[in-house]
């Protein structure tokens, strides 16, 4: 087995040992220590950290990817960072099997640069962007065995943000919404 192996790595690009073994003895071997993220993998513990606190939003404000163990923080940030220097679109996309923690994913992102855009806003949009996930749960949800909450739908969701930074107003796209699965009220 490769030295990389044995320890663990929190970047999977630096494992000397690329199999499919290799890649889950790694998540494996960090989610027993409590480290559910790795560039670029979220394993879904399926249980309450205390890693998604205001102060872990400003731990991983203005740091670089890779400075502090991965998180989903620090992609966030990455992109924030990316965007407001030099002004280009990004784009993060999430992807896994029913109950990965997709969702949960995009929340905490919307969390994070809601909570570091905030600080410069005035209108506090972010907070009508994040409060909006509820209403779409209610309408795009169902509980499936695989899932308590499963989003029934794909969301293609857009964040506009102004030269400073600041969240100016949002767009979700939804596609592919489960029909079949969706209540009607009885009569
Ligand atoms: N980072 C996390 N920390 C703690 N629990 C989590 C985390 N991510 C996901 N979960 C738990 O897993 C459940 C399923 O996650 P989520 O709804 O995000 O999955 P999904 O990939 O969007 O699934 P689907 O494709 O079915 O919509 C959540 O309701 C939550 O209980």
């Amino acid at each position: 087995m490769h030295a990389t192996s044995v320890e663990g790595v929190d970047d999977m690009i630096k494992l000397g040992d690329m199999t499919e073994a290799a890649l889950l003895r790694n998540l494996s071997l960090r989610h027993k220590r409590g480290h559910i993220y790795v560039i670029l993998v979220a394993v879904n513990p399926y249980q309450d950290f205390p890693i998604y606190s205001d102060e872990q939003v400003r731990l991983y404000h203005s740091r670089k990817l890779g400075e502090l163990p991965p998180h989903i923080f620090a992609i966030a940030e990455s992109c924030y960072f990316n965007m407001t220097r030099h002004l280009k679109n990004q784009c993060c996309i999430i992807s896994g099997e029913s109950g990965a923690g997709k969702t949960e994913s995009t929340k905490l992102i919307l969390q994070y640069l809601a909570a570091v855009s905030g600080k410069l806003s005035q209108q506090q949009i972010e907070k009508q962007i994040l409060e909006s996930n509820p209403i779409l749960e209610a309408f795009g949800n169902a509980k499936t065995i695989r899932n308590d909450n499963s989003s029934r739908f794909g969301k293609y969701l857009e964040i506009f943000f102004n030269k400073d930074g600041v969240i100016e107003g949002a767009r979700v796209e939804q596609y592919l919404l489960e029909k079949s699965r969706l209540c009607h009220q009885v009569r």
